[in-house]
This record gives C-alpha cells, sequence and structure tokens, in this order.
C-alpha cells in the first residue's frame, strides 16, 4: 500500500497540539482543522485537472480545476472534525457519512450510520479519519465503498498505527494512506502508543 507520511514542519506542530494531553476540545479541535488542511491539500496533488481559458483583468491564459472532485465520506463521530475543513479546500466534493463505534472490548466497528450515494464507481473517494489503530474502522468503511464500485480510496488520517496499515495491506482493498504520522504501536487496550487517546472524545467529550 501505498503510505504518505506528511511530515511538513506546520503539520508536525499541529499534531503536537493535539498530542499534548493538556489541550482542552476546542485547542484539540483548532488543531485538527488545520492539520486536515495539510493532509488533504497533500492527498489531492496528483489529482487530473482539466484546462479552460480564463481572461485576467490583464491578459488571457490557461486555468485549471479538478477533473473528477472526490467523494468525502467522514468517519463519524472523530473524522466530523475533518469534514468542513476538507469540503472548504474542496467545495465541489459530494459528502457521505458513515458512522462506527469500535466496541472497546472485541475492537470492532459497531455501524450505526451509512449514507453514501448508491454508486461510486470512476469517483475517487477520500475517507476522513483521525485515526487508523487497527484499522477495522476503516476496513470496513472502504469495504461499503468498494461494494458501490468505489476504485480509487485515499485514507486520510491525522496518525496511523502500524497494525492498521498491515490490516489494510493484507485486505487487499483499493486504498492508499495519507498521514501525518505512523506511530510505535497499539497498547493492549487497541490505543494508538503515544497517540493522541480517543479522537472523538478530545474533540466532543466522552461518551
Ligand atoms: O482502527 P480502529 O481500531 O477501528 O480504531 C479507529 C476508530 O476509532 C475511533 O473511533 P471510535 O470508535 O472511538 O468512535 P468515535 O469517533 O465516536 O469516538 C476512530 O475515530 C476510528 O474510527
Ligand atoms: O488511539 C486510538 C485508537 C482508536 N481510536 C482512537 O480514537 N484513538
Ligand atoms: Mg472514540
Amino acid at each position: 500500500m501505498d503510505v504518505l507520511v506528511v511530515d511538513h514542519p506546520l503539520a508536525r506542530a499541529r499534531l503536537t497540539t493535539m498530542r499534548d494531553a493538556r489541550a482542552d476540545n476546542a485547542t484539540f479541535r483548532a488543531a485538527l482543522h488545520e492539520l486536515t488542511v495539510m493532509l488533504v491539500y497533500e492527498a489531492m496533488r496528483g489529482a487530473p485537472v482539466t484546462t479552460e481559458r480564463v481572461h485576467t483583468p490583464v491578459a488571457r491564459t490557461v486555468g485549471y480545476r479538478l477533473a473528477n472532485p472526490p467523494l468525502l465520506v467522514p468517519v463519524l463521530r472523530a473524522g466530523l472534525g475533518m469534514a468542513d475543513q476538507a469540503h472548504k479546500l474542496i467545495p465541489e466534493a459530494q459528502m457521505g457519512f458513515v458512522g462506527l463505534a469500535r466496541d472497546e472490548t472485541t475492537l470492532r466497528p459497531t455501524p450505526y450510520l451509512e449514507s453514501l450515494p448508491e454508486s461510486v464507481a470512476d469517483r475517487p473517494v477520500l475517507v476522513l479519519d483521525p485515526m487508523l489503530a487497527t484499522g477495522g474502522s476503516m476496513a470496513h468503511t472502504i469495504t461499503l465503498l468498494t461494494e458501490r464500485g468505489a476504485t480509487d480510496v485515499t485514507a486520510v488520517c491525522a496518525l496511523a498505527a502500524p497494525e492498521g496499515i498491515r490490516h489494510l495491506e493484507e485486505s487487499g482493498l483499493p486504498v492508499r494512506l495519507v498521514t501525518a504520522s505512523v506511530d510505535e504501536r497499539l497498547n493492549d487496550s487497541g490505543y494508538i502508543v503515544p497517540g493522541l487517546g480517543d479522537a472523538g472524545d478530545r474533540q466532543y467529550g466522552a461518551v
């Protein structure tokens, strides 16, 4: 699987704010918003464009637009904190939603929401979720998308664990990963180490 680690100094600084256990919910959300802009910007670097003529106040020149805007799919809850920023960067994108809560005993995702277009064939997809831990939630989401014809999926995650990357690789799903860091490992509770804790709780409070 193609893994792009966005290790720009500004991305590292935002991730450090998110890791800091002293950051309150608002500070964490603001840092995730800013990091999302950097991750989506890099995720879209190779996107095909169409060209058109544009008249500036001074001259004619060539202009560019995305040839095939992606479908954005935030994975609730934590992915909601990436949705608006991604949409601001790609205003022409459509958005679908997947809601999953990980069972903290089995570490398996429990689905509670699925709102996706019937077909996503011939359309790139960006799945937005800050955390790739065991990879179960991401694999579930990508499976929903491939069942609708997706063949070009990018997982956009603030943090990834080696275990989650391995899970996606072994799944054979058509996905590449853009992340700000590949951390050391998972602990016995399935949390990323050093990680940042529970990305949903850090944004919205514990449930
Ligand atoms: O790779 P995995 O082991 O599946 O873990 C990652 C998932 O865990 C978190 O969501 P969580 O289930 O905590 O739900 P929340 O966003 O509502 O907090 C995170 O946002 C991912 O969706
Ligand atoms: O470290 C982790 C693992 C799964 N989900 C989170 O929010 N954090
Ligand atoms: Mg959570």
